[in-house]
């Protein structure tokens, strides 16, 4: 098989055998469902044309709002943090107000059902914070930032589900959001906590969802992208922006790396009344982020949570020396044949070589899948689930996978390519969180990185040094001394 025609097989696998369903179709009925989708080899339906239009080379370049629907797709927990809150209100004399349950913020009962249905027992870090300023009256700004999977997205829907008046048959509040997909996602939260809403209705501002002209909207909550929101309140007059209490803005770091979202959601912004309350969140909070924030929400409080650091310390690191790609191959068989390995991800640079690795594995009998950026999201993350599931023990990859991503059962790392930047020298921050996939939680793992050349040994020194972590030379032939290293 070629490597290509591997790529294709997996594909098929995933169609034959499809392991999870993003059956986004189930909205059509209640919500305005976008028409320009088509289906995805999964029967899923998927966009005609990335909004964003990211580019992918061979090396897998990472697409910022791909990674975001990919983190909420496979994401089925919170993400742990045990880091402080750090706010900083706008008003610094106002009490400061946290919450340790849902009880404490007096949510209407059919909310509160929606919350305790959904399995949330307790406000995550930052909703702790978040709620008690985002339900607060008078209405209150709100900037927050926390990593993906902190609860974001789940605090301020409660938010807007708090603020309409069901009874209205009228836009209240607007969400916007880098891409329709994610917008999707959103709209499912809502869907789900305010299952119990009768009145409440749903519309997703997403292109190819047309209405006719000067037809105004009665869903109370509009989610949508920036363009086809912007167009809703001017061109098509849909919306009345001067009714609109409640503005969100989320993924701010994505919106603003995409091109036109900026200025479409200052755009939004500008036509809002000033008694609109202004929410944004970002996971990243670069200055960039910042000066978009202070733009579009005004005399804000500020919440942040710090990421929780991926460290080293728990890792063995070794290093083996090999000559070619059959060699590391060669090495990689050795360890296995020498080593109880729960589950093991394997990075490789190319998907060629992704591709030709995961082939040789799986004829060697290895159970293997085969993630790279030609795979759609929801293939990739149908993927990760079912190697999350146990239903294949080695994942091989490009640096699609690297990040976001909490497989606790990995107790093997393999660099079968070391991360390089651009200029080819070593990528410390892809090194640590590919190998952050391991001996997460005080558990202990192994990484193993595959040294070709000159060059890749000097990586390995400049990631040793850079880390101040021994990287130990490994003989994967000897036996007796890779059991004496690893035990
Ligand atoms: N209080 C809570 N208790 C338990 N689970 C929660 C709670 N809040 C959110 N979750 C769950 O945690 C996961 C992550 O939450 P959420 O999507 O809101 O995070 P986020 O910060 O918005 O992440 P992303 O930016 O990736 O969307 C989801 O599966 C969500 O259902």
């Amino acid at each position: 098989m070629s490597g290509d025609s591997w790529a294709v097989a997996v594909d098929f696998q995933e169609v034959s055998n499809p392991p999870m369903q993003f059956d986004f179709s189930k909205k059509v009925d209640r919500i305005r469902a976008p028409r320009t989708m088509r289906g995805d080899i999964n029967g899923n339906l998927v966009p005609e044309k990335k909004e964003n239009g990211g580019v992918k080379k061979d090396g897998d370049g990472v697409d910022l709002a791909e990674q975001s629907l990919l983190n909420k797709l496979i994401r089925r927990t919170l993400v742990r943090n045990r880091n402080q809150v750090e706010v900083q209100q706008n008003d610094p004399s106002s009490p400061l107000y946290s919450v340790r349950s849902f009880e404490e913020l007096r949510l209407k009962p059919e909310l509160r059902r929606g919350v305790y249905t959904m399995g949330f027992n307790r406000p995550s870090r930052i909703q702790e914070n978040a709620l008690p300023m985002m339900l607060a009256q008078p209405p209150q700004n709100l900037i927050a930032q926390s990593q993906s999977g902190t609860g974001k997205t789940a605090a301020f829907v409660l938010a807007m589900l708090s603020n309409i008046n069901p009874a209205n048959k009228w836009t209240q509040c607007l969400c916007i959001s880098p891409t329709y997909e994610l917008a999707l996602q959103i709209g499912q939260v809502v869907e789900q906590m305010g299952q119990f809403c009768p009145d409440l209705r749903l519309a997703y501002g997403i292109r190819g969802n047309r209405m006719e002209r000067g037809v105004k909207l009665q869903e109370q909550i509009v989610i949508g992208t920036p363009g086809t929101v912007l167009d809703w309140c001017t061109k098509y007059k849909h919306i009345d922006p001067k009714k609109i209490t409640m503005f969100v803005l989320d993924e701010a770091d994505v919106m603003i790396a995409t091109q036109g979202h900026r200025d479409q959601s200052i755009r939004i912004h500008r036509m809002l009344p000033k008694i609109c309350q202004m929410l944004l969140f970002s996971a990243t909070f670069e200055d960039s982020v910042w000066k978009f924030a202070e733009q579009v929400v005004p005399e804000p409080n500020i919440i942040k949570l710090k990421r929780e650091e991926e460290t080293l310390d728990t890792i063995k690191q070794f290093y083996v020396v090999c000559r070619e790609k059959e060699d590391k191959f060669t090495a990689l068989c050795n360890l296995y044949g020498s080593l109880t390995i729960a589950q093991a991800m394997i990075f490789c640079h190319t998907r060629k070589m992704a591709a030709w690795l995961a082939e040789n594995l799986s004829l060697e009998g290895h159970q293997v899948a085969l993630l790279s950026g030609e795979l759609t999201v929801e293939q990739r993350a149908a993927v990760i689930e079912r190697f999350r599931n146990g239903k294949e023990k080695v994942l091989v990859t490009t640096n699609v996978c690297s990040r976001g991503i909490d497989v606790e059962q990995v107790s093997l790392v393999v660099n079968f390519d070391l991360p390089v930047d651009l200029d080819g020298n070593a990528d410390n921050e892809t090194y640590l969180h590919r190998i952050g996939r391991t001996g997460r939680f005080g558990r202990r793992g192994f990484a193993v990185n595959m040294v070709d050349s000159k060059h890749s040994m000097d990586i390995i020194k400049q990631i040793e040094m850079h880390f101040n972590r021994k990287i130990s030379k490994l003989d994967t032939t000897n036996l007796e001394e890779m059991e004496a290293l690893i035990s």
